[in-house]
């Protein structure tokens, strides 16, 4: 295990006499890529600013760098950590002055600055910017000019409150796809607060998800796209299936009973008072069609095709049976032969439920 970057424990802050962020315990380790991921209001930035200290804590230990914040200081802090929102906040002047600004606040020689700034500059791909005013640049060019401004002093520690939410699918790709290569090359720690688990898929190791202001899930990202912890988190990874359910506990194996009369029992312990079960669409199969009918235990419904959908990698087929409906991921070989309105044959294993 690394070296902790950054502790807390017991940290609760309240807006308003409202608690809106309470945790227990969270480490992040050097050259770690961490995502924050939740819903609206789940606490996401106001813990990026706790650990930035732009917001005081009421109760609770914060401490960066192996140092408690509370006596090591804010200044101290930011040496050596950056910072960047959704907004670039460049200020006026060209790319190059706005790059060479946090070396000068900590007083790099003259002789080192362009040297620096030329090679942040590059590391995003914006050297050919260099001249340019900061106020006429693109979304996309004013974020990879901010991330070189802040990388140019080598922080250990890159705080991102959604910096490229603004920003289009590809232009956010080739951004991250940088930004991973730099953080791991010079294993700085990054925390990214991201509502797109596309995103999070992409660039980090580990997410830490927020639920009203708590830590419910700190998995890889596989993990939680698969086995979300609870029905919030798997609205967040926009899970195909999340079905009602009635669930029965008995010893280490639960009886889940599924609109329709289909029921089966499945070894595993199951979390307080599950209402509804996940299922990932490619973890459904077209029974006629997949060499995984004859695994077995399989659960088998009949329904009929109300939509299919394509996609890269996968078409989504949306199945109703008189009393439930499921959507099923599978390569566009398979669903090239399914209609509208056709009857088919799917089925799940047991052991691929998530209970929430
Ligand atoms: N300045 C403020 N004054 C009072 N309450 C605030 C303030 N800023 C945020 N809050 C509240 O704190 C809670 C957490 O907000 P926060 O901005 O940290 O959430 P978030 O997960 O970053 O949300 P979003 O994804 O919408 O940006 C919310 O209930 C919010 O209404």
């Amino acid at each position: 295990m690394g070296k902790a970057i950054i502790q807390l424990a017991g940290i609760k802050i309240y807006r308003n006499r409202r608690p809106v962020l309470d945790i227990d315990n969270m480490t992040v380790t050097a050259g770690e890529m961490v995502a924050l991921a939740g819903a609206n209001g789940a606490g996401k930035s106001t813990l990026l600013q706790v650990i930035n200290m732009l917001l005081p804590y009421q109760q609770g230990t914060l401490t960066l760098f192996g140092q408690d914040a509370a006596k090591y200081g804010r200044e101290n802090a930011r040496f050596y950590s950056a910072m960047m929102f959704q907004e670039t906040l460049l200020v006026r002047g060209t790319v190059y002055d706005n790059v060479a600004l946090p070396l000068k606040f900590r007083g790099c020689p003259d002789s080192q600055i362009a040297e620096k700034v030329t090679a942040a500059l590059a590391t995003f791909r914006c050297q050919h910017l260099a001249r340019r005013q900061a106020n006429q640049l693109s979304g996309g060019e004013a974020q990879r000019v901010g991330l070189a401004r802040a990388i140019v002093y080598q922080p250990q520690l890159l705080l991102l409150d959604e910096p490229f939410a603004a920003l289009d699918a590809a232009s956010r790709t080739a951004i991250l796809s940088d930004l991973r290569q730099v953080a791991m090359q010079n294993k700085l720690t990054v925390l990214l607060v991201s509502h797109n688990f596309n995103d999070v898929l992409y660039f980090a190791e580990r997410v830490v998800v927020l639920e009203g202001g708590r830590i419910v899930q700190d998995e890889c990202p596989e993990a939680v796209l698969r086995r979300p912890a609870t029905q919030a988190v798997a609205n967040l990874v926009d899970m195909d299936n999340i079905l009602p359910c009635q669930v029965e506990c008995s010893g280490s194996s639960v009886m889940i009973r599924l609109p329709g009369g289909i029921e089966f029992s499945k070894n595993a312990p199951a979390p307080a008072r599950p209402s509804a079960c996940c299922l990932p669409g490619d973890a459904i199969y077209i029974l006629n069609q997949s060499p995984m009918r004859e695994c077995r235990p399989f659960i088998t419904l009949n329904g009929t095709i109300s939509a299919i959908t394509p996609g890269i990698g996968a078409y989504k087929v949306s199945i109703k049976s008189s009393c439930l409906a499921l959507t099923l991921r599978a390569p566009r070989e398979q669903t090239s032969g399914l209609s509208l309105g056709d009857n088919i044959e799917v089925g799940f294993n047991p052991d691929e439920i998530q209970l929430v």
